[in-house]
Formats: structure tokens, C-alpha cells, sequence
């Protein structure tokens, strides 16, 4: 297995988690989320933003729909055509997806900053060293020497040779306000949120409405099939996305599962 392959359940200690279940997927997260709330990666409200995301999963059909693949394509393309992209990791990405993150940061030379709401040296801390358990060499975000203008709270702690001055940020379960930010500052931003209804998503110029424990590996997936791709077969799938409709397709999924 190289360093940045995803970490075998054994090792996440998620083997006695049925792998035939229903749910198996739902299962791995609570339980991903649960270790990181004991590890002091994630926060306690984390546990409430994957019960909200847990919902959505279910009405979405815990699959990744062809609208979100098609957003997951664009993702990818958009990280390989940056010249500064950054992967965004809060308590939950940390938890949910570590050595994802770090095989998708390899699959399109992009930086992990790790970037919190809730935001404490301890933190910080202990998901860097989470991140390079799983494979990480550099890890930003501890520095934290540039604000994001017009944000009032900790997620405006940024570095400033990383998100402040990528132009292509990956920003996957968070507040709308800090995805609005970004946007003003005239970043190219892909979300990945379960709810699309929720502001991050409606501002992101890429909104991947999946379960981030799929859409990551398929976005890396998407990068690796892309890797040799030349410019203007990038350009041209990055062109051709369209967020609105990938919204609207989301929220009729969702409106299906009722
Ligand atoms: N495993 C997951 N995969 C994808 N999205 C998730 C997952 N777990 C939680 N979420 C989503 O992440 C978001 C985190 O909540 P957060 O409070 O940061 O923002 P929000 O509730 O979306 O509100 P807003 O973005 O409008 O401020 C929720 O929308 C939730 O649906
Ligand atoms: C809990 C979290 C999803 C992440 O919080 P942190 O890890 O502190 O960035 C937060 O954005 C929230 O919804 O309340
Ligand atoms: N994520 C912190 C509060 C919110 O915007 O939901």
C-alpha cells in the first residue's frame, strides 16, 4: 500500500463494523466521527453536522448520483488546472477522510491547510499529526498569518501562502459565511455539502451535494484518470459544469426520497 493509499478499515480499527450492513457507510462515519471526538480532532457540534448530513445521505439514496460525479469531474479538473490549490480540512474532514485527503493533495499537487471554526492549538495539533499519520508531509494552517476579510470568527485564521493566496480552494463541510468570503475575494471554490441547501454549496462555483467519504476518493479517482489530459480538454469540462444544474438535480433527489 504507498503512503497515501486509503488506510485499510483494520487500521481505523473499523473491522468489527459489518461490512455487509445496509448502512455500512453511515456506520463507518459515526463511528469516524465518535474516534475523532475522542482523539480531539473533531468538535462536539461535529457530531450534529453529521447527523444533519447523515439525513440528507439517506433521502439522496447514500449513493453518489451522476450530477454529483459530474461535479466531482469538475473538481477535478478544476484542481489540476491551479496554479496554488488548497485542500480546506475541518474536525470533521480530519476524521472522515485523513488519508483521502492526503492521496487527493498527491493526485493534484495541492496543500492541506487545516482550517477551524471552533479553532484551538490542541486542535490544530492534533490533526496535523492525524493528517501525517496518514501520509501528509507539509501541513498548513498552523502558522495562521492572514485573516479572511469580512469573516468575524476563528475559520478567518488563514496562512497566507495558503488559502489566502490559493486560487483554487476545496472547501468541504462548512458555513456559508466563510464559503461567501472566499468567494468575494475571488476564489474558485468547490464545495462538498450534503445539503444543498445550505449556503456553502448555493455560493460554490463547483457544489458536490455527496457524502465527502465518496466524493473525495472519487475526485482523486477523476484526477488520476485526468492526469495526462491536456489544457483545453480541462478547460472544456470545467466550462461545460454547470453548478445551478447540479443543484437542482440534488434537490430533486432529495424531493424524490420523500
Ligand atoms: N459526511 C458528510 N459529507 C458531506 N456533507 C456533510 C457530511 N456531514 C455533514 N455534512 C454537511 O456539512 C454541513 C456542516 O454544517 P455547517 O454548520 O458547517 O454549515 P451548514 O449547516 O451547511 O450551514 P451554512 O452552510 O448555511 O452555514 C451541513 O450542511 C451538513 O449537511
Ligand atoms: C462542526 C463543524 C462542521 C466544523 O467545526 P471545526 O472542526 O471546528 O471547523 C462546524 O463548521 C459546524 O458546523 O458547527
Ligand atoms: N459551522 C459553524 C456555524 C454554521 O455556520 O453553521
Amino acid at each position: 500500500m504507498s503512503d497515501h493509499e486509503t488506510v485499510p478499515a483494520e487500521v481505523e480499527d473499523e473491522s468489527e463494523i459489518p461490512a455487509d450492513h445496509p448502512r455500512y457507510t453511515d456506520l463507518v462515519t459515526r463511528h469516524r466521527i465518535e474516534r475523532g471526538v475522542e482523539k480531539g480532532i473533531t468538535h462536539l457540534q461535529g457530531m450534529h453536522a453529521e447527523g444533519r448530513g447523515s439525513a440528507f445521505d439517506y433521502l439522496l439514496g447514500e449513493e453518489t448520483t451522476p450530477s454529483a460525479d459530474d461535479a466531482e469531474r469538475a473538481a477535478a479538473a478544476h484542481l489540476l488546472l491551479a496554479d496554488r490549490p488548497v485542500l480546506s480540512i475541518n474536525g470533521n474532514v480530519a476524521a472522515l477522510v485523513p488519508a483521502e485527503m492526503v492521496a487527493l493533495a498527491d493526485a493534484v499537487d495541492a496543500d492541506l491547510e487545516v482550517n477551524l471554526f471552533n479553532r484551538t492549538p490542541e486542535r490544530i495539533d492534533a490533526i496535523a499529526s492525524h493528517l501525517r499519520k496518514h501520509g501528509a508531509e507539509d501541513v498548513k494552517g498552523i502558522e495562521a498569518d492572514a485573516l479572511i476579510p469580512g469573516l468575524e470568527h476563528e475559520r478567518a485564521k488563514v496562512d497566507a501562502d495558503g488559502i489566502y493566496a490559493a486560487d483554487v480552494v476545496l472547501v468541504p463541510l462548512e458555513d456559508g459565511d466563510r464559503a461567501e468570503a472566499l468567494e468575494a475575494m475571488g476564489k474558485t471554490e468547490i464545495v462538498i455539502d450534503l445539503n444543498p441547501l445550505s449556503r456553502s454549496p448555493r455560493v460554490a462555483d463547483v457544489p458536490i451535494v455527496d457524502n465527502i467519504v465518496r466524493a473525495v476518493p472519487n475526485i482523486t479517482a477523476h484526477a488520476r484518470e485526468l492526469a495526462d489530459a491536456d489544457e483545453a480538454t480541462l478547460e472544456a469540462i470545467v466550462t461545460n459544469f454547470d453548478a445551478q444544474a447540479a443543484l437542482e438535480a440534488a434537490e430533486a433527489r432529495i424531493r424524490s426520497g420523500f
